[in-house]
């Protein structure tokens, strides 16, 4: 099923977790920031909407989507409190193969991360063929997946809280 049809951005606030008690990281990217601000305003209001206090919400920049497994990884093993770490960024097709690997790239280091750790890694990177997809996915008409995220992210703290860990 694709975006297309489907708002990023719902969610039922009745099925959401009571989010008041968890901690959360958001490693954002810089490239492309008008997008990645997006989906950090997304992601932040969706956490504040479900009863996350502001000093529960921890926030660094990296400079590119390549770095937020880097980011991610030195966020986990700074703070051990962490119910889950959302990451944010934007990585949009140009001229040549380089789209093609740092998606991989980031890809593959946020699924190793989340083998890697005890707390879950939730993957709000955008991968679009062109600006507008950008701006359609963040804030725009197909919603925000930075909502999507912070919903995915206070879903698995609960599970990980549930799983006992
Ligand atoms: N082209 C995009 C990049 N490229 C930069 C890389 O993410 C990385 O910072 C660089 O290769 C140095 O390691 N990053 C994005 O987030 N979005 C892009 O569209
Ligand atoms: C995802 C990228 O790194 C890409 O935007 C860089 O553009 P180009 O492939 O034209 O160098």
């Amino acid at each position: 099923m694709a975006t297309e049809g489907n708002n990023l951005s719902d969610y039922d606030k009745s099925a959401i977790p009571n989010a008041e008690k968890f901690r959360f990281g958001i490693v954002v990217a810089e490239w492309n920031d008008k997008i990645t601000e997006g989906l950090y305003k997304g992601a932040h209001e969706a956490l504040v909407d479900n009863g996350v206090e502001e000093s529960r919400i921890l926030r660094w920049n990296v400079p590119g989507s390549f770095e937020l497994v880097y980011g991610a990884k030195k966020m986990l093993e700074s703070y051990d409190m962490l119910d889950a770490v959302i990451v944010i960024g934007s990585v949009i097709k140009g001229e040549t193969k380089h789209f093609d690997f740092v998606c991989e790239g980031v890809t593959q280091g946020i699924k190793d991360l989340n083998i890697q750790y005890d707390t879950p890694v939730i993957f709000c990177v955008l991968t679009d063929n062109n600006m507008q997809q950008a701006i359609d996915r963040s804030g725009g008409k197909h919603g925000n997946k930075g909502t999507e995220a912070a919903i995915a992210a206070i879903k698995m703290a609960q599970l990980r809280q549930n799983a006992g860990f």
